[in-house]
């Protein structure tokens, strides 16, 4: 709280990965996601002509995939409603303050040097950069904060949230929402499958990329909250040649079918609905799910605006203000981002 004689010019901003706002964005936005080198790191020279063939190459079924929800994707409105969310709290916690909560996408609009004008025209004392990723991974958090660094050029204290993976609010909303699925099956045995987005292997076992630890960690806080016996954690969405992690959320279904038990799939790693739930987990993987007999196949929704999420990102902004650099995310390691479980790799 603050003296309100010195009311503080604070900027918030939300930052996620973006996806195409209609069927013609699609190719781009591909194009800007494989020609990041968090994606492909791989010299310039070579990662922009594979971008660019990669992007078309994908470009049907990407496309085919975003028709089913309406052409485009759901990703910025879902975000937008998070934004107004968190506005709302963080002006109740913070009366005295001018607080305004931005968007920076990755790839798709609103792309990061827009924002990042429009936070210096805003002319912030703080910004506190706060990825809608409760894991670090430098395929996501990671570019997303380089490109803030490299765009913004305004004023005001920096700040960063690395990653939450234990975030009180963020394991209650997990929780809640997994219950009620769990009470929507009743009596059928069933198993809770814990997907996260894929990275590929070699970016845990040689480069330390620490997101893999720190899935498994929300996952343990969940398992130990609501005490479940069944459950595993698989990966999804896997893209090219190279080896992901795993097992896999299809094997990890058709592992549930041979072994004659219902799923409840919990999407472990994302905080909002797009193509990755709506489609992948719950259309293409319900397919399979059907194909091999795995009855009940259930999802537990994203937390969005659950006010136990809302409240941890509340948490994780008052962690980040009045300071510079980033903030180690809990108790463990505050005021030491060494000991944080991003390794430091964030700073
Ligand atoms: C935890 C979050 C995410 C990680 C880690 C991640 C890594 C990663 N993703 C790709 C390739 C694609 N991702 C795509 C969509 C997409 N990815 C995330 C999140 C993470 N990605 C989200 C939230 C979305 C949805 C965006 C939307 O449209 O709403 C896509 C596009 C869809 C498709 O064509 O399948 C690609 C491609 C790689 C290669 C990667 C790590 C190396
Ligand atoms: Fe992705
Ligand atoms: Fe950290």
């Amino acid at each position: 709280m603050t003296d309100a004689s010195t009311p503080r010019r604070i900027a918030v901003v939300l930052m996620n990965l973006g996806g195409p706002d209609g069927q013609e964005s699609v190719r781009p936005f591909l194009f800007n996601l494989f020609n990041d080198p968090a994606i492909i790191g791989l010299p310039g020279i070579v990662r922009t002509p594979l971008a660019k063939f990669i992007s078309s190459k994908r470009e049907e079924e990407a496309k085919a995939n975003y028709a089913m929800m309406g052409g485009g994707s759901p990703l910025l409105p879902e975000t937008e409603k998070q934004a107004a969310a968190l506005t709302e709290r963080l002006r109740r916690d913070w009366p005295g303050d001018d607080v305004r909560v931005f968007i920076a996408m990755r790839y798709w609009n609103p792309l990061t040097p827009e924002t990042a004008k429009a936070v210096e025209a805003f002319g912030p004392d703080q910004v506190v950069l706060l990825p809608l990723y409760p894991q670090f991974s430098t395929t996501t958090t990671q570019s997303s904060l380089k490109a803030w660094r490299e765009h913004y050029r305004g004023s005001g204290r920096i700040s960063a949230v690395c990653c939450y993976p234990e975030a009180t609010g963020w394991i209650e909303a997990q929780a809640a929402l997994i219950t009620a699925q769990l009470e929507k099956a009743g009596d059928k045995p069933v198993r809770v499958l814990f997907s996260a987005h894929g990275i590929p292997e070699n970016l845990v076992h040689r480069k330390g990329d620490p997101y893999q630890e720190q899935v498994e960690r929300t996952v343990f806080a969940v398992v130990e909250r609501l005490g479940l016996q069944d459950w595993t954690i698989c990966y999804q969405s896997r893209v090219g040649p190279l080896k992901w992690l795993g097992p896999s959320t299809p094997d990890a279904i058709e592992q549930a079918g041979r072994d004659g038990v219902g799923a409840v799939l919990v999407p472990i790693a994302f905080v909002s609905e797009h193509v990755e739930t709506l489609v992948e987990l719950d259309v293409e993987y319900g397919h399979l799910a059907e194909e091999k007999g795995v009855s009940p196949y259930l999802r537990a929704p994203a937390v969005g605006v659950t006010d136990a999420f809302i409240e941890a990102l509340s948490e994780a902004v008052g962690s980040a203000v009045d300071r510079t650099g980033i903030a180690p995310y809990g108790p463990g390691c505050q005021g030491d981002w060494k000991a944080c479980p991003c390794r430091g790799i964030a700073a």
